[in-house]
């Protein structure tokens, strides 16, 4: 089995990483392109028996599952550049959210899917999203999720739910260290404690409730109510999350989504899928 990645920028990377630490793909199972061809090239230097691959065509005509890492506005060109040489027998993994199964399925004979991955997958953590096309055949869609079982928890998602789902899985690494860094600095600002200690402390801390919450059998409601006593400190600083962050979360969502329906309208136009109006008279 060949592994194919055609972008390794900031995820394509952290998914070969990911996969050759998890023991899921000897780097010898691994050809990778990258517009800048330095990037692969320091792969190879730091991982012995990667294939650097000198185009994306390489990728495809030596890989069995290929996993295109790249933003939705270099698609095109990657799709334009590989369609010829794509099998049907072959698997194409899409990471990138606007570019939909259909986008996909209109342009390659693949057995295609949709996953979205977490900054979190490079420890072997979070969850990988799955959306699969309709020539994954049901025992293509465990073998791809028994792969990605190797570095996360494969969570299927409905297409319509990708942005939320995203946001929560893969914004949210980025949203929750927004949360711990004001949190710091406030600590730092306000009592004096030195930057790293208060960095140590919420990093140990956001570990454990990430435990708590996966196999403690907490949910979100019942941490909060165990850890504020009644009269204790804890609820003195809910009490001010509540009347600050009132409506915060609603425009976040409303935030995401306003620029998700701005980048499918662009994939849209990019990749021409849309039906046209019949041209017949009535
Ligand atoms: N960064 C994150 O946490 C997550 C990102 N994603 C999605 O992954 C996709 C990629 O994101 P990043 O890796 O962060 O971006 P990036 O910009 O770091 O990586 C993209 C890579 O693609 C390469 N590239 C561009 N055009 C190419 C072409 N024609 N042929 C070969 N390589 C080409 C670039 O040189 C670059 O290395 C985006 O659609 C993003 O939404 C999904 C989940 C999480
Ligand atoms: O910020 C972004 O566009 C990507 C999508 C999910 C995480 N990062």
């Amino acid at each position: 089995m060949i592994a194919g990645f055609i972008g390794t920028g900031s995820m394509g990377s952290i998914l070969i990483e990911a996969f050759i630490h998890s023991g899921a793909f000897n780097p010898e199972q691994i050809v990778a392109s990258n517009r800048t061809i330095s990037k692969v090239e320091l792969l190879a230097q730091t991982y012995a028996g990667l294939q650097v691959a000198r185009s994306n065509r390489e990728v495809v005509t030596r890989s069995d599952i290929i996993f295109i890492c790249v933003k939705p506005g270099e698609f095109k060109k990657v799709i334009d550049e590989i369609k010829e040489d794509v099998l049907p027998s072959q698997m194409v993994i899409s990471i990138t959210s606007p570019i939909l199964i259909q986008h996909l399925e209109s342009t390659l004979p693949a057995k295609i899917s949709k996953i979205i991955p977490s900054i979190t997958n490079y420890v072997l953590s979070g969850a990988t999203l799955c959306i699969h096309g309709n020539r994954m055949q049901p025992e293509d869609q465990e073998w791809l999720e028994n792969l990605l079982a190797h570095i996360s928890s494969p969570i299927r998602v409905s297409e319509n739910y990708t942005r939320i789902s995203s946001d929560l899985s893969s914004c949210g690494p980025a949203f929750l260290a927004y949360f711990l860094q004001s949190f710091i600095n406030a600590a730092v600002e306000e009592t004096g404690i030195s930057k790293e200690e208060a960095t140590l402390l919420a990093s140990e801390m956001t570990l454990g409730t990430g435990k708590l919450l996966t196999t403690g059998g907490f949910d979100p409601a019942t941490l909060q109510k165990r850890v504020a006593v009644p009269g204790g400190i804890t609820a003195e600083g809910l009490r001010i999350m509540d009347n600050e962050l009132v409506g915060m979360f609603q425009q976040v969502v409303r935030a995401t989504h306003t620029k998700y329906a701005e980048d499918l309208e662009k994939a849209e136009q990019l990749l021409c899928t849309k039906q046209q109006p019949s041209q017949e008279p009535n």
